[in-house]
C-alpha cells in the first residue's frame, strides 16, 4: 500500500509484552556479548539525554535524508510497545523529530526512538522523559515532502532492522536482537550476568586486599 509517496508495508508480528519484560532488566552490553558482540547499532547513535532506556518491537521507517513525512505518516501505525526507529541516512543538516513528534510517539504507546539522523527540542524532550537516541543535535527543521516507507527493512548504524524484531537501548548504545534469537539471547545473557557478578566480587576482594 502507498499512501501518497509513503510505502506501507502489510503488520507485522509484535512480540509480546512479557517477553520485551524480560530484556528490561539487561544491560545493552551484556546482551551484545549474548549475541556474539554482534546486533550493535554503531556508537554514533547515542541517548540525548542522560538516563534515557528503552525496550520495544520496532518499528521502522525509512525517510529521505532531511525529511520526514514517513514520520509523521508513521503516527497512524504505532501501537503501545513499539519503539520507533528511522533511517534519515545519518544526515547532520536537518532534524528528523523534536519534541511534538517524540511526545506524539509516547502518547500512542511507543516506548522511545532511535534516530539514523539528527533531532532537535532535547531540554523539552527529556523534560518529558521520552527516550531518544540520534546522532545528535541541530536546531534546523524537516521538510515534509517524502518520499519514505514504513514497516520495511531499514539499515541503521550498520545494522538491518526489520518489523517486529526487539530493540534494547541504554546509555551505552542500542542493539537490536531478531525474534528467532530471543530464547538465545536470555539464556546466553543470564549466564554473562552470572560471569560479570562473580567478576565484581574478585575485583571488590582486590580493592579489599590492596586497602589492607
Ligand atoms: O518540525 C518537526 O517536524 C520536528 C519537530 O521539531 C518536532 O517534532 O517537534
Ligand atoms: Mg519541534
Amino acid at each position: 500500500m502507498t499512501q501518497d509517496n509513503v510505502r506501507v508495508s502489510s503488520p507485522w508480528h509484535r512480540v509480546d509484552e512479557e517477553t520485551l519484560d524480560r530484556f528490561r532488566t539487561h544491560s545493552v552490553a551484556n546482551l551484545g556479548d549474548a549475541l556474539d558482540r554482534l546486533n550493535i547499532v554503531d556508537g554514533g547513535i547515542a541517548p540525548i539525554w542522560r538516563g534515557a532506556k528503552a525496550v520495544g518491537t520496532a518499528l521502522p521507517i525509512m525517510t529521505i535524508a532531511g525529511d520526514n513525512k514517513a514520520v509523521i505518516a508513521a503516527l497512524d501505525h504505532i501501537r503501545p510497545g513499539d519503539l520507533v526507529v528511522i533511517n534519515a541516512f545519518g544526515y547532520d543538516g536537518r532534524a528528523i523529530i523534536g519534541d511534538n513528534l517524540a511526545q506524539r510517539f509516547a502518547a500512542f504507546g511507543a516506548t522511545g526512538a532511535v534516530v539514523d539522523g539528527y533531532v532537535r527540542d532535547a531540554a523539552i524532550i527529556e523534560e518529558l522523559g521520552v527516550p531518544v537516541f540520534a546522532r545528535g543535535l541541530t536546531p534546523a527543521g524537516p521538510f515534509k515532502n517524502g518520499p519514505g516507507s514504513i514497516g520495511e527493512a531499514v539499515a541503521v548504524g550498520g545494522v538491518v532492522v526489520h518489523p517486529g524484531d526487539i530493540v534494547v537501548a541504554d546509555g551505552d548504545g542500542v542493539i537490536v536482537i531478531p525474534p528467532h534469537r530471543v530464547q538465545e539471547a536470555l539464556a546466553s545473557v543470564e549466564e554473562i550476568v552470572a560471569r560479570e557478578a562473580a567478576l565484581d566480587a574478585e575485583a571488590a576482594e582486590l580493592r579489599n586486599a590492596v586497602a589492607r
